[in-house]
């Protein structure tokens, strides 16, 4: 994350006037496209991600952004973004996204915490069975013609220990669904969390690491969190584990893992997430994981199905449409949260501004020397910005939006109606 660096100002205020144009890429679902469409929007889709200068050159005119886990959103990529009014992330990981940056330049950024939790954690229960039976190696021998029947280092999943590293929306619901299986469930949080059905919370990761028969991450991509699994930690692994990461690339060290699966210390692994992955879908995509025996690899699916998907869809679109309409910025990952009905025959004013003191005065002063008469007026701030929300009489909207907008203070200032 960028520390906080603000967009030139005074601004311009962006009028009720359109049209508006929404930019999704990395094959969002079409009902976004539908949603937006129908609150009048231009909607461009496009198929991959893009990189950060041609993002950048993208986004002029552009009001809404929609991207998933492949386009990342650095500083360098807002510096054209003046009409940009919110960044929608259809996925839950948003640290593809500066949130900082995003927030000094009045952007707020919403995800879909929970559409696809439930996807990740049947593929990640699937993908425990078919380890501990070795499934894809014996479905490859028997493609080519060998057969290969043997029960050696196959198991049964119950009884066996699973051990959850990020007990979040995922890790808790996978808990659910491995306990549903006979497993014994431990998991490591670095919060307090409440433990489902007879998970057990363990105080430390080497504890955790120690007694698990398989181990699965489900955390975000922080700092706290890059590399978390090095060579030191998976030779803590009990011999013959296996390996499951469907949360970020940036969390296991690839290098490590391949060494302890070719050494037969770890059984088995199933990655989905990878440190590099490709813009959109294309050939060639190398890893060191590749032709180890019972290693499963998938291209970034977790959250890749069709309800999930389309739930993700809807989700974020609503969320990007009420902002859009109203300037509410509930459930919003980066934005101080303001959310007020809108009120009939008023104008209302979005006004995203540096917070330091006397903003809310100068504002006040202009309002009060236009004559205006304030209808409603929510101010909420964070350490970077402040969000005013104010619905004023119609026929001094104008006026007090341009005056709003000269202020040296002055990040972005909208008005809806
Ligand atoms: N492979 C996929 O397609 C896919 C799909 C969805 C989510 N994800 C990834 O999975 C991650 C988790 O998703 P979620 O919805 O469960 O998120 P969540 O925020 O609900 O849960 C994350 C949990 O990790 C914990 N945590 C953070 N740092 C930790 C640490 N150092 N050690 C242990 N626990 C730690 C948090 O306290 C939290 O409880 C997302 O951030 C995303 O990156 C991947
Ligand atoms: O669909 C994606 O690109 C991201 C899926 C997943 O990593 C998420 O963060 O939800």
């Amino acid at each position: 994350m960028s520390t906080a660096r603000f967009p030139p100002s005074p601004t311009r205020p962006i009028l009720n006037e359109g049209p508006f144009r929404a930019l999704l890429l990395e094959n969002i679902h079409p009902s976004a496209e539908e949603m937006l469409k129908a609150e009048g929007f231009q909607v461009e889709r496009l198929s991959s991600a893009l990189k950060p200068a041609e993002l950048a050159e993208r986004l002029k005119g552009v009001h809404l952004l929609g991207i998933r886990s492949k386009t990342t959103v650095p500083p360098e990529s807002l510096v054209h973004a003046e009409d940009l009014l919110a960044i929608g992330a259809f996925c839950i990981g948003t640290n593809q996204v500066d949130l900082t940056a995003a927030n000094t330049h009045g952007i707020p950024v919403f995800n879909a915490p929970f559409s696809n939790t439930r996807s990740v954690a049947e593929m990640v229960v699937a993908e425990v069975i078919v380890l501990t039976r070795q499934l894809f190696d014996r479905s490859r021998e028997v493609h080519t013609g060998q057969w290969r029947k043997v029960a050696t280092g196959s198991h049964e999943v119950r009884g066996k220990t699973l051990g959850i590293i990020g007990y979040g929306h995922i890790g808790s619901q996978l808990g659910v669904l491995a306990e549903s299986l006979g497993m014994r469930v431990l998991y490591f949080d670095v919060m307090t969390k409440l433990p489902l059905g007879n998970s057990r919370a363990v105080a430390t990761l080497d504890e955790l690491l120690a007694q698990s028969d398989f181990v699965t991450l489900h955390v975000p991509a922080l700092t706290s969190t890059h590399m978390m699994m090095g060579a030191e930690q998976l030779a803590k692994m009990k011999k013959g584990a296996c390996l499951i990461n469907a949360s970020r690339g940036t969390v296991v060290d690839i290098a490590a893992l391949a060494a302890s699966l070719r050494s037969k210390h770890l059984g088995g692994a199933a990655v989905d997430v990878y440190p590099e992955e490709p813009e959109g879908n294309s050939d060639g995509f190398v890893t060191e994981l590749q032709g180890i025996p019972n290693v499963v690899l998938t291209p970034h699916i977790g959250g890749s199905t069709e309800e999930a998907q389309a739930s993700i869809g809807k989700e974020v679109a609503t969320s990007l449409s009420k902002f859009f309409r109203t300037g509410a910025t509930t459930g919003a990952v980066n934005f101080p949260m303001v959310e007020a009905p809108l009120i009939p025959g008023t104008h209302r004013i979005l006004n995203v501004h540096r917070n330091i003191p006397g903003v809310l005065r100068d504002i006040n002063r202009i309002v009060s020397d236009l004559n205006a008469n304030i209808h409603a007026q929510v101010l909420s701030t964070d350490s970077n910005i402040g969000y005013l929300v104010m619905d004023l009489d119609q026929d001094v909207s104008r006026p007090v939006c341009d005056a709003i907008a000269g202020l040296t203070t002055d990040i972005k200032t909208r008005i809806v109606s």
